[in-house]
């Protein structure tokens, strides 16, 4: 043990001497020579990693210290028990109100985000204000995947429905021609026998009165009125068109002219002419080739009878379709069908004829 013992002390000196020979010590640490590290390679490595960040040190520390740690062996030297502190970038969401001059970085942030999130809105509000004080390059709001709607809790509310315009209420005032005018004398209304209601019925031969007053919608009959002032008059009582209706379904009613044939005449331009409602002659009128006795219906026509005679003596065509042309000629007047009209030429030939025979 004595000489074997003294002889391992100095082979573990003199390795360790041969190992790191006194030339490398440290000046700051000469009583201990020895690294704390077991291997050459991580001795190395140590080294190596000192060497960078040496130059680099924080502006705190002195030129002259880093001189000296330079110069003389970073092998051998402890490593400092201060490392130099980069300023590594934290992640911090609960800091508190003290950082508030960083609070001036809201455009930045928003820049950023490419959020459209407006940040002043946001920072008047406790958690945002404090989202929006966090460094601009590393604040929790830039980490967020870019908002682009706000916060539940401010959304605005939902847009109301759709209103869709309301229907105007229309005028009760229908088209149709056979309605009847308000009354205002209160006279009773004439029912309808049950024999009117039945001629009432559209019938084949065309001369009998249908239910309807309206006439067949043409394009002409689309066109819309030239005036919206209304020139119906007030009835007399008893004239209204129900009264009418009921008046052409009676049997003999003789609408069509007292003593006239029973067949339709044939009626030249010269006759239609001297039957004008004067000097005791009848009112007729032409309308599409048919003449009719319109004296009847004077009374009853909802625009007055001497709007009616305007079209007394010729053709009421043109009046006729300027003023209502949705109104059902044949549907009123049909019992007043008195004949055809003709040209003078065709009953000069019938006379002619006539005088042959
Ligand atoms: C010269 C021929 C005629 C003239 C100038 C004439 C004129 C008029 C006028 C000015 C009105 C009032 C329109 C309004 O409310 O502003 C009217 C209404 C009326 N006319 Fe005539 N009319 C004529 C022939 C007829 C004939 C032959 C009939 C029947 C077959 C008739 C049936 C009616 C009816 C039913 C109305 C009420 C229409 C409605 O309010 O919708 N008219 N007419």
């Amino acid at each position: 043990m004595g000489w074997v013992g003294v002889g391992a002390l100095i082979a573990t000196i003199a390795y360790v001497l041969y190992r790191y020979p006194p030339h490398t010590w440290s000046s700051e640490s000469p009583k201990s020579p020895i690294p704390p590290v077991s291997s050459d390679s991580k001795a190395d490595t140590v080294a190596a990693n000192k060497s960078e960040p040496t130059q680099k040190e924080s502006p705190t520390t002195p030129p002259s210290e880093i001189q000296s740690k330079s110069s003389t062996s970073p092998n051998a030297s402890i490593p400092p028990p201060s490392l130099p502190v980069l300023p590594v970038p934290t992640l911090n969401l609960e800091q508190d109100s003290d950082t508030k001059p960083v609070a001036t970085e809201p455009p930045v942030q928003q820049s950023m985000n490419g959020s459209t999130q407006p940040v002043a809105s946001t920072g008047r509000n406790g958690a945002a204000e404090r989202d929006s004080a966090q460094p601009s390059s590393f604040s929790a709001p830039s980490l967020q995947p870019p908002v682009t709607a706000p916060p539940s809790s401010l959304m605005p509310p939902p847009p109301p429905p759709m209103s869709r315009p309301r229907p105007t209420p229309q005028p009760n005032r229908a088209p149709s021609g056979g309605l009847a005018p308000p009354r205002v004398g209160g006279s009773p209304r004439t029912p309808l026998s049950p024999a009117a209601s039945a001629r009432l019925a559209p019938t084949s031969g065309g001369t009998g009165l249908s239910s309807s007053t309206l006439a067949p919608i043409t394009p002409g009959a689309l066109s819309l009125k030239k005036s919206s002032a209304s020139k119906r008059v007030i009835l007399e009582p008893g004239y209204s068109p129900l009264d009418w209706a009921a008046l052409a379904a009676k049997p003999n009613n003789q609408l069509r002219g007292v003593g006239m044939p029973p067949g339709l005449l044939r009626v030249p331009p010269s006759l239609l002419k001297t039957q004008n409602g004067r000097k005791g002659n009848d009112a007729w009128t032409s309308y599409q080739g048919k003449v009719y006795n319109i004296t009847p219906y004077l009374p009853y026509h909802p625009g007055g009878k001497g709007e009616l005679l305007r079209g007394a003596g010729k053709d009421s065509g043109k009046l006729f379709q300027e003023i209502h042309p949705w109104v059902n000629w044949d549907g009123i007047l049909g019992e007043c069908l008195v004949g055809i009209l003709v040209s003078e030429n065709d009953i000069q030939a019938e006379n002619t004829l006539d005088a042959m025979d």
